[in-house]
This record gives structure tokens, C-alpha cells and sequence, in this order.
């Protein structure tokens, strides 16, 4: 006799203690069947040959019922017998830290030799833990070709971790798009999840396990600087586990930074002395947290900074006072990048973003700025959000429906500020910030505690220019030939061919002081990559084009800004007549038009019709009147600051 039984409880049958509990309880209900099976046979026989049917029917039923019971009672026995639970599982979600650890984990540790199915991505910069599925594997199983191939785990896969036997499987996981495609849309379906069961009863066997596979990680970055960007989509769907975009980046030297004699040496001072000193912090009851504003201009170097200084010096300082606990190298800091101009980012995701980065890690928040608008831009946003709601509230859109249609971000200074004190909870937190414009900073944000040091950007000097020019042309990669028609260039002698430092110094000579940006003027080398005389020769040509070309735009934006105003203008006198309208006042001796007033239906009794000037000048001072009075409906009269009666 055999028997399906189908495992219901989810639970796997490698588990010793599991699969020993079962054999026994099925041997013991198939002898105890056998023996009830006989009985009824001989009732059946003995009652004649049309009982037999009987007998057999009610074999089968007992049969079904006894099973059915059996599985119960184990089923039961096994949740309430810890012993018999020899297992533990966790939980890993796509889009926390820890589900990346794991990935990379599995790969390294050859999990994926039997998987059957594989996800395959063009090559990007988005970091996946692939495989290598070529013959000679390099180091890291990375692929440096054209395609990546990242196991999906779908089916359960067993496998052997210092001594214990563990099983991988995946569930809803990204790679099905159909339910990823709903997961964006609607938030129905899931996100991946792996769930690691280890067959142990000891805790830290996966503690070790999880600390294993991040150490792993961190070891595998280490020669990157790893940014993390909160993906939009998940964002817009409002739905925690959002830090899903990773990019590698390269480690740029320090060296490579060119900034004012200084700047670079005391902020890596200042973050490596930070980050020793943690007990004296604890010590003296001060959160451990440093906050850095770097701001000015844009194409100064402030992200720049950011990623040299974080990734090598800090990096190392951390490794060094931690060495009691872990080797050198296996630690690195990460990059969290937020982006507070995404208006699909509120006070509630941002709180939630922010509480899922893992410890001793970067916050990195650029353009921190762009949650404070400025004055101006508040004041046409005022305006024009009162009509977009009205037509939006019309359409019967919800609120979180008008808030993503908002333009500029939705996170408040108050979310912010909570978010950064938030911050100092976790122990050996940087938190980085940038701004272009650090006038629209609110005060209660730069204080001490929350932005510790602000460090100004300025554009580029002449000695920047002229460093500049030097990291462009290494003495040591340049040959003659890359001087090029130095014969018929007739420089002054000072200029030398391939004399470096004195090219560097002609091509400052003709930047002016704080006009350019650092990045301008890379833009400008870039385009004489190879040839350090025509730069020299040609950056005076290039800064009068640029600074006429400057002088065009800005005359362009007040252009723009002034026909803007006057748009601004038309409009509100084009509500005012709106107004006026609704309450059958024909402007300037005109019949309304109503098909130019998108917002009116109302109809024009004659009873309410008068006459008005049209006098532009008065307009806004009418239209102030007219929104006074007709939130209470007793409109009268409208009067124009000079005092003549308008309605
Ligand atoms: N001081 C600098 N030293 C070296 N390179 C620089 C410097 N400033 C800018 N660059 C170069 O210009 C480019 C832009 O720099 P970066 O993004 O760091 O500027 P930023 O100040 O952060 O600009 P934004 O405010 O627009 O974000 C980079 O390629 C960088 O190499």
C-alpha cells in the first residue's frame, strides 16, 4: 500500500528530525489499517457476497479518515514539540541591504552550480551578483562581459555551510515580471524574498551565517565605492524596501580633487578623528553622529569630494579602529544617496528610507536645498496649484494623486529635521549634504548638531586652473609628439614645449579669478585632450565665447523671467474677470467671454449686470477685493485704490 501525501505545513522534509517522525508515524497508521482492513473484510465476508462492497467502501473511508487524522495530529505534535523543530529560516527582502549580502553570499559560495534558470541583464553599471558561467572564473565570479547572469533560485536549493546542511529558495521574486509590473502599479504581487532555512537549532550558526555573507560583501566592494539610490518606482508605490538601484563606481584618488590649499586635509581629518573617537562621544553623552554641508556653485567639486573622501580615507580609518573586531578590509561604507527633488519622496518614505540603511554607512543628501523652494518659486507655485487642485479636485483625483502632480518635493523641513536627529540614533553615521544655494536653508537645519561643519565652494581660481591643467597632462605620459607642430606654434619662451608647469600657469593666466567652474574648464581641456599647447594657446578664445555666451543666456532668462511675469500678470486678470463674470459684470464694456473662463458655468442674470472699466493697473487691487468678498457672497461693490468704484 503507498500513499500521496502532499506537505502541507510547508515544511521540508530534510529536516532529520522531521523526516525520522514521519517514516515511523506512517509505518504505524499502515499496520494499524492493515489490521481494521482485515477486521472489516471478515465482518463483510461473514454477512454475505453483497456486504463485500460495504466492507470496501468502508475500508476506503476509514482509510481517508485515518490519514487525514494522522497528518493532523503530526502536524500538530510538530508545531507544539519544539525538539521536533530542528530548523531555523529567515527572511530576506528584495530592496533591504541584507537580501544583497545574501546574493552575493549564494554566489559565493557556488549555490547556484545547480540552478537551471538564470536571469541574463545587458552588463550596466548596476551592481548584480553574477555568476561566471565562463570556463576560467575570475575572482569574485564576476563577468566582465558583455552580459550578466544572475541565478533567480526558484527552485529549493540544498547545500552544505561549515558542517550544516541549509536550504535556499526564492518567492515573488523580480525576474517574474508580470507580478513585478503589478507590484509598480498597483502594490498587488510582491517583492523577491529568499528564505534561508538552516538545519540547526543554534541561533548563531545564522547570526555567523548573516555576518559570513556581509563581511563577504564588504570585502567584495571594497575596491568600488558602492551608491545606493531609492528606485522611484517603489517610491511612487509607497512601499518600504526601496534602496533597490546599486551603482559601483570607481575609488577616485584624492589627489585628483582640486580645491583650495587645505580643504581636502582637514575634512579627512575631521571624519577619520570623528569616527575614532566614538567612545569619548559615548562618554560624554553626545550623539555620535557629524554632519557636513558642502556648498556653492554647481561644477565645484562638492559630490566629488564626497566620493573620494568616503571612499578611501574614511573607509580605512574605520577598518583601523575596528581591527579588534574585524580584519582591515573586511568593513566598507556605502553610499545612500537621496534625492530630495523626487516628488514622489514624502516625510513618511524618507523616515522609512532613511531607518533601513545599515550601520556605518554614508547618507549622502544632494541638492538638500530642493526640499525649501525659494520665495519665488513658492510664490508661482501658490498660484498655480489653486487652479491645478480646483481642476484636480473636479476630476476627483486623490490627495496622494495631487501631491505626486505637485511639482518640487513633498518632504517638509520638520520631516527632515526628524530624519537627521534620527540619524544620530545609529552609531557612526556621516551624514553628507550639498547645496547650490545655502541662503534657502532654514536656520533650525545648519545648526550645530545637525550640519557640524559647512564647507563653502568657489569657482575656480587661477591656481585651481592652473593644478588643473597639470592633472591633465602628466609630465610623465607626454612625448614630443604630443606637443604637435610645436615648430610652427611661435610661443613666447617661457612656454616650452611640454614645460608643464609653465603651460599650466600661461592657460591660468587667462581664467579669470571665480568666473569659471572647476567643471567648465575640464570641459574645455577635454576638448584638447591630447595637446596641452593648443589648451594653453586657445583657453583665452574659449573664455571671451564663454563669458559673451554667458552674458546672451543671462539676458535671455530676465527676458524669460519678465514675459513670465507678465504671463503671471494676464492670468490673474483673466481670473479677476472670471470673478467678475460669475457675477454677470461685463469688464470694459464687453460681454463676458465665457468660453476663455475655464472655471465658470454659472449664468448672468441681468439683475446683476453693471458696468466696469477696464483699467489693467486696477485690476489686482479689484480682484483682492473681490476674493475678500465673495467668500461671504455680498459682493457690491469693488473700489480701485484711487478710489473710483470699479462694480
Ligand atoms: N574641484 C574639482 N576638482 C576636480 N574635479 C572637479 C572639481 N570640481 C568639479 N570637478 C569635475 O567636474 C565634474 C562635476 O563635479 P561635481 O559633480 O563634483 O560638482 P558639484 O559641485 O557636485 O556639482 P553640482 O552642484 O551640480 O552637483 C566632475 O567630473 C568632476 O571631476
Amino acid at each position: 500500500m503507498s500513499f500521496d501525501v502532499a506537505d502541507t505545513s510547508g515544511q521540508s522534509w530534510f529536516g532529520p528530525g522531521q523526516g525520522l517522525t514521519r517514516i515511523f508515524g506512517f509505518s504505524f497508521i499502515a499496520s494499524l489499517l492493515q489490521g481494521m482492513g482485515t477486521k472489516l473484510e471478515s465482518i463483510g465476508n461473514a454477512a454475505g457476497g453483497s456486504n463485500s462492497y460495504f466492507g470496501n467502501s468502508m475500508k476506503l473511508f476509514l482509510l481517508g479518515t485515518i490519514i487525514e487524522s494522522g497528518r493532523r495530529f503530526f502536524s500538530w505534535a510538530m508545531e507544539r514539540f519544539k525538539p521536533f523543530q530542528y530548523s531555523i529560516t529567515a527572511h530576506f527582502s528584495e530592496g533591504d541591504p541584507a537580501y544583497d549580502w545574501i546574493i552575493l553570499f549564494l554566489t559565493e559560495e557556488k549555490v547556484w552550480t545547480r540552478s537551471r534558470q538564470f536571469q541574463v541583464n545587458a552588463a550596466s553599471s548596476l551592481r548584480q551578483w553574477t555568476v561566471n558561467l565562463a570556463s576560467n572564473p575570475k575572482p569574485g565570479g564576476h563577468v566582465d562581459e558583455h552580459a550578466e547572469y544572475v541565478p533567480t533560485y526558484d527552485e529549493p536549493q540544498l547545500f552544505r555551510w561549515r558542517g550544516y546542511w541549509a536550504e535556499i529558495r526564492r518567492s515573488g521574486s523580480q525576474k517574474n515580471q508580470a507580478n513585478y509590473n503589478a507590484f509598480i502599479m498597483d502594490g498587488s504581487g510582491s517583492l523577491g524574498k529568499l528564505s534561508l532555512t538552516l538545519y540547526t537549532r543554534d541561533m548563531s550558526a545564522l547570526s555567523a551565517l548573516v555576518d559570513d555573507a556581509r563581511k563577504k560583501y564588504m570585502a567584495t566592494s571594497r575596491p568600488h565605492v558602492i551608491v545606493h539610490s531609492a528606485d522611484q518606482a517603489m517610491l511612487s508605490n509607497h512601499r518600504g524596501g526601496a534602496w533597490r538601484n546599486a551603482k559601483r563606481k570607481n575609488r577616485r584618488p584624492l589627489s585628483s580633487i582640486i580645491l583650495q590649499e587645505g580643504v581636502i586635509s582637514s575634512l579627512v581629518k575631521d571624519a577619520r578623528e570623528f569616527i575614532k573617537s566614538e567612545a569619548w562621544y559615548i562618554k560624554a553623552g553626545i550623539p555620535h553622529r557629524r554632519g557636513y554641508l558642502l556648498y556653492g556653485p554647481p561644477g565645484t567639486g562638492k559630490t566629488s569630494t564626497i566620493y573620494a573622501v568616503v571612499s578611501r580615507n574614511v573607509v580605512d580609518a574605520f577598518c583601523e579602529c575596528l581591527t579588534i573586531v574585524l580584519q582591515a578590509g573586511e568593513l566598507g561604507l556605502e553610499i545612500y544617496s537621496l534625492a530630495l527633488s523626487s516628488n514622489m519622496l514624502d516625510d513618511a518614505m524618507l523616515a522609512r528610507l532613511v531607518s533601513s540603511i545599515p550601520k556605518q554607512a554614508i547618507i549622502l543628501i544632494e541638492d538638500i536645498d530642493c526640499a525649501f523652494p525659494s520665495r519665488e518659486d513658492q510664490e508661482n507655485e501658490e498660484s498655480s496649484m489653486r487652479g491645478m487642485m480646483m481642476g484636480m479636485n473636479m476630476m476627483g483625483m486623490n490627495r496622494r494623486a495631487m501631491n505626486m502632480a505637485r511639482p518640487g518635493s513633498a518632504v517638509t523641513l520638520s520631516g527632515l529635521l526628524n530624519v537627521l536627529d534620527g540619524v544620530g540614533s545609529e552609531e557612526g553615521k556621516l551624514f553628507f549634504a550639498t547645496t547650490n544655494y545655502v541662503e534657502r536653508l532654514d536656520q533650525a537645519l545648519l545648526r550645530p548638531g545637525r550640519i557640524d561643519v559647512k564647507i563653502p565652494y568657489q569657482l575656480a581660481t587661477q591656481e585651481q586652473a592652473a593644478a588643473l591643467f597639470v592633472r591633465f597632462y602628466p609630465d610623465d605620459e607626454l612625448t614630443v609628439d604630443a606637443g604637435l607642430d610645436i615648430e610652427k606654434k611661435s610661443l613666447p619662451d617661457f612656454a616650452k614645449p611640454l614645460d608643464i608647469p609653465a603651460l599650466a600657469e600661461r592657460f591660468a593666466s587667462f581664467v579669470p579669478q571665480h568666473e569659471f567652474s572647476t567643471a567648465e574648464l575640464q570641459g574645455f581641456l577635454l576638448s584638447c585632450k591630447n595637446d596641452p599647447l593648443r589648451a594653453a594657446d586657445e583657453v583665452g578664445a574659449w573664455v571671451e565665447r564663454e563669458k559673451k555666451d554667458k552674458l546672451e543666456r543671462l539676458k535671455r532668462e530676465a527676458e524669460e523671467k519678465e514675459k513670465k511675469e507678465e504671463k503671471k500678470e494676464a492670468h490673474e486678470t483673466k481670473r479677476l474677470r472670471g470673478g467678475l463674470a460669475r457675477l454677470g459684470v461685463s469688464v470694459g464694456g464687453q460681454e463676458p467671454k465665457f468660453e476663455a473662463l475655464p472655471y465658470l458655468n454659472s449664468t448672468v442674470t441681468p439683475q446683476h449686470r453693471a458696468k466696469v472699466d477696464d483699467k489693467p493697473d486696477a485690476n489686482g487691487a479689484a480682484m483682492d477685493q473681490y476674493h475678500a468678498e465673495a467668500s461671504t457672497s455680498k459682493v457690491s461693490q469693488v473700489v480701485d485704490p484711487n478710489g473710483s468704484t470699479l462694480l
